[in-house]
């Protein structure tokens, strides 16, 4: 058995989150210790966020994103701020540079707790994306789901935050929607060559919206960060909301996106913990720390 290494189980919002610390070490959290681990309902998670050593002068850290299947993100917000508010408490540090696979961003705790992400800048190609097809609008592009003359979801913005998201716009409550049955379906839908992450977005005011998101990789889940930050993006492009809104989440939570005139997106939100164990990265067998929360 490999040497274990320490992980706190966390949540950003509700988005399950586990922080593995992989310091030090050259091996890599496997696809198959994070499907084990998934399979723990103690430890039942949407994303792990791996902490690495940087690779790039400048950065402190290099973040691997794996979803719950075993699959690797480019992107995860929530995670991002369950990483910070870790480190934070271990180092009293406020602001760090991470590099992920998608890129490297920036994110910082403030002093009411919350914790801000620079997501980068979106785009918005049909090669980017990607999409199986040219598409030379992606505000809107041909898809939907349902009976031909009656479709349930059609018509969705499409949006890369460094991972790509689908946003299907209603105007009924979100909840009415059976996101679980037609999720996988658009997840894997043969529009979306990498599969896509899949939300429905009721835009409630100018600046609110209400969102539900079946992610790529890890299905329902009470928060996406990224999501929320193609929703915000998506909609300010088609004028639906202006450039800084606050999203309800499935978890209840709140967060808050702003698309800045230099084309960042920052993301804004809670992250809580919620115990520490230790495990093994090639296997995903583990143990609860005995002083640690329940
Ligand atoms: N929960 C995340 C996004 C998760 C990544 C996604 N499942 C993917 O494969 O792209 C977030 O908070 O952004």
């Amino acid at each position: 058995m490999a040497s274990t290494a320490p992980f706190a189980k966390m949540n950003g919002i509700g988005n399950e989150i586990i922080v593995a610390d992989m310091r030090s070490r050259a091996d890599r959290v496997t696809p198959a210790a994070a499907i084990a681990l998934n399979a723990d309902a103690a430890t039942r998670f949407d994303q792990i966020m791996a902490i690495h050593d940087a690779r790039t002068p400048g950065t402190a850290f290099f973040i691997d994103i794996l979803n719950s299947d075993g699959s690797k993100a480019q992107a995860c917000g929530n995670g991002m701020r369950c990483v910070v508010q870790a480190l934070a408490a271990e180092t009293g540090q406020k602001t760090f540079t991470f590099e992920t696979v998608a890129g490297i961003l920036n994110a910082r705790e403030h002093a009411d707790g919350s914790i801000s992400v620079d997501m980068g800048t979106p785009r918005f190609g049909w090669q980017d994306i990607p999409l199986a097809e040219e598409f030379h609008d992606t505000r809107m592009i041909e898809l939907q789901i349902g009976p031909i003359d009656a479709p349930v979801l059609h018509s969705p913005s499409v949006v890369s935050m460094g991972n790509p998201h689908a946003i299907f716009w209603v105007d009924r409550d979100v909840w009415s929607y059976e996101l679980d049955r037609f999720g996988p379906l658009l997840e894997n839908h043969p529009m979306f060559p990498e599969r896509a992450n899949i939300t429905i977005a009721q835009v409630t005011s100018p600046d609110t919206m209400v969102i539900r998101t079946w992610e790529r990789g890890a299905g329902l889940t009470k928060a996406c960060g990224s999501a929320a930050c193609a929703s915000v993006v998506a909609a300010a492009r088609t004028n639906r909301t202006g450039r800084s809104v606050s999203l309800i989440t499935p978890g209840g939570g709140s967060l808050h996106v702003e698309w800045l005139d230099n084309d960042h997106v920052i993301l804004t939100g809670a992250a809580e913990w919620e115990f520490s164990g230790s495990f093994d990265p090639s296997t995903g067998i583990w143990a609860r720390d005995t002083e640690s929360a329940a």
